[in-house]
């Protein structure tokens, strides 16, 4: 898929991961919706893109993904602005262990109907014509940890829910790609959050040795997991295939074993 005149909806677009996916998808001449909850960032992150790429190329639009009706009117709000869908990054993610539900709720609930949203406007099923849906998930689904047993159940879920429906895509013929990008630590506000025991409830007195599990993995630069995105969106012979990001082994993917019968 060339990326000139796409238009694209990023989940928690405003900051960290989302906003260098922004970015990378300007500077390759798409169109972008930032659906973000933080009004303040979201605006701060607009006018910051207008100023780099032009006004007109980019809007934003206040929104809780966990809102199912205000979910649904951001994707009509950008399909209405630039006349069409072709590529969703279900990004917006969040780590609560204390408040674990929300965190179920945004993780994976939402991105399971960001998913299906994005379906709806792009699925030949439905008459559209066809699409690339990425949802992000976590190097927390491959080594799971005893710090976020929330957080990490639900990147294992979104990692078996979007392969499953890149299997369905494919049967039912609906034109969309439907992959998943797993980075490791990546440098955005969200890993501050693990110092926090507003986020990390009773598993904050761990923090310690969370912090050396970062400090033997490495931190990766936004912009390494943007470059795995435009890959995961340009490369049409990707479908159900899970990427995953690290400091060790770079832009790489997961491969599973056949089962026998
Ligand atoms: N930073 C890291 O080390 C890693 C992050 N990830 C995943 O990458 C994704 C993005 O994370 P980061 O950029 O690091 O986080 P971040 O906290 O820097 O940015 C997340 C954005 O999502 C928005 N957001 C949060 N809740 C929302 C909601 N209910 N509705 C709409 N927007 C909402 C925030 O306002 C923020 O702008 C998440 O799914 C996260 O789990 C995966 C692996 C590592
Ligand atoms: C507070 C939010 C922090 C969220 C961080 C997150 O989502 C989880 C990251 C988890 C682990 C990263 C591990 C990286 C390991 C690699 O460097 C490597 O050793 C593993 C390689 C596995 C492979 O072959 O792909």
């Amino acid at each position: 898929m060339a990326l000139h005149g796409k238009v694209a909806l990023v989940t928690g677009g405003a900051q960290g991961i989302g906003r260098a996916v922004a970015e990378a998808l300007l500077r390759n001449e798409s169109k972008v919706a930032l659906v973000d909850l933080n009004t303040e960032v979201g605006e701060d992150c607009k006018k910051a893109l207008d100023e780099e790429f032009g006004e007109g190329n980019c809007i934003f639009i206040q929104c809780d993904v966990a809102d199912r009706g205000k979910l649904k009117d951001a994707f009509d709000a950008t399909v209405a602005k630039f006349g069409k869908l072709d590529i969703v990054i279900n990004n917006a993610g969040i780590n609560n262990e204390k408040n674990w539900e929300k965190t179920i709720e945004v993780n994976l609930t939402s991105l399971i109907k960001g998913t299906y949203l994005g379906l709806d406007h792009m699925s030949k099923e439905y008459g559209k014509d066809g699409g690339v849906i990425i949802n992000v998930s976590s190097m927390a689904a491959f080594l799971h940890s005893p710090h976020q047993p929330v957080y990490t159940a639900t990147k294992h879920g979104v990692i078996g829910f979007t392969r499953a429906m890149a299997d369905a895509a494919d049967i039912g013929d609906y034109g969309v790609r439907i992959n998943v990008l797993c980075p490791a630590f990546v440098d955005t506000p969200l890993l501050q959050s693990i110092e926090q025991e507003d986020n990390m409830g009773k598993f904050v007195k761990y923090k310690n040795s969370f912090k050396e599990k970062i400090d033997k993995y490495g931190v990766l630069p936004p912009s390494k997991i943007a470059e795995g995105m435009l890959r995961l969106i340009t490369d049409s012979s990707l479908n159900g295939a899970v990427m995953k990001i690290t400091c060790s082994k770079g832009i790489h993917f997961h491969t599973y074993e056949p089962l026998s019968a």
